[in-house]
């Protein structure tokens, strides 16, 4: 990203960012206090919002030479979303929710046969994510715990080998044992597809475990910072 200038409207909040740049298979922590704009940073690398000015090129698009249907496309075929609340279909089963980026996706179908086929793909990461019970898989989303929600929307970010995988707070409502025991297995499957992670969060105790940490806006001193 390059002079980037978004707002939601007047009067509404604005962000800008000068320069913000992810190498291929780079992993980045963005922190920084509430309101700066770290979720609509993730919005515009998605494509799902559209910067008044400026350049994005994700994965090799320049977006503003894009129509809003090839931005959705560059979207399904290559990016894997991770959302706080996690976003999942309630009434789908956990392997239909974690398929569910290959029905909008041909290119992110055929990378998930290749590797083996939809069941096994889908089953291998829901294993390597800590989900091993097999009988977790044909029940709804709506039937598990929140940790376990959070593994399931790790594997449909990851399904299909996405370049890019987008977080935010992810892990904002476990406990924090439970936090980086998640994100060590987040990140071992991010490493192991070789995607790039920008992953937001307000825990900087967590960034430690990226390749480089980034503030967002202004930043309280660490020093002192209460817990
Ligand atoms: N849908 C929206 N409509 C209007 N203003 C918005 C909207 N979403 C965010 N904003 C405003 O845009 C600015 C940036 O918000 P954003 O959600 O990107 O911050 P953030 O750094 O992700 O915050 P947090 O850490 O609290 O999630 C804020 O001033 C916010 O109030």
């Amino acid at each position: 990203m390059n002079g980037v200038e978004f707002s939601y409207g007047p009067g509404r909040g604005a962000v800008s960012i000068g320069h913000f740049e992810i190498a291929p298979g780079e992993k980045v922590f963005l922190y920084g206090p509430s309101g700066a704009g770290k979720s609509t940073l993730l919005g515009l690398a998605a494509g799902t919002l559209n910067p008044d000015k400026g350049d994005i090129t994700v994965l090799g698009h320049d977006f503003h030479a894009l129509s809003s249907a090839a931005r959705d496309k560059v979207r399904a075929d290559g990016l894997g979303i991770i959302f706080q609340l996690f976003n999942l279909i309630p009434y789908l089963s956990v392997l239909d929710n974690v398929l569910l980026p290959c029905r909008f996706s041909t290119a992110r179908r055929a990378r998930v046969e290749e590797d083996g086929g939809m069941k096994a793909v889908a089953g291998g990461l829901l294993s390597r994510l800590g989900l091993e019970d097999m009988t977790i898989r044909s029940r709804k989303v709506s039937e598990l715990s929140v940790g376990q929600q959070q593994r399931v929307a790790a594997a449909r970010a990851l399904i299909g080998r996405p370049g890019l995988i987008l977080a935010d707070e992810p892990t904002s409502a476990l406990d924090s044992d439970t936090q980086s025991a998640f994100l060590e297995l987040l990140l071992t499957e991010v490493e192991r597809s070789g995607a790039a992670l920008v992953f937001v969060s307000h825990q900087r105790e967590l960034a430690t475990m990226f390749d480089r940490e980034m503030a967002f806006g202004e930043l309280p001193a660490l020093e002192g910072e209460s817990a």
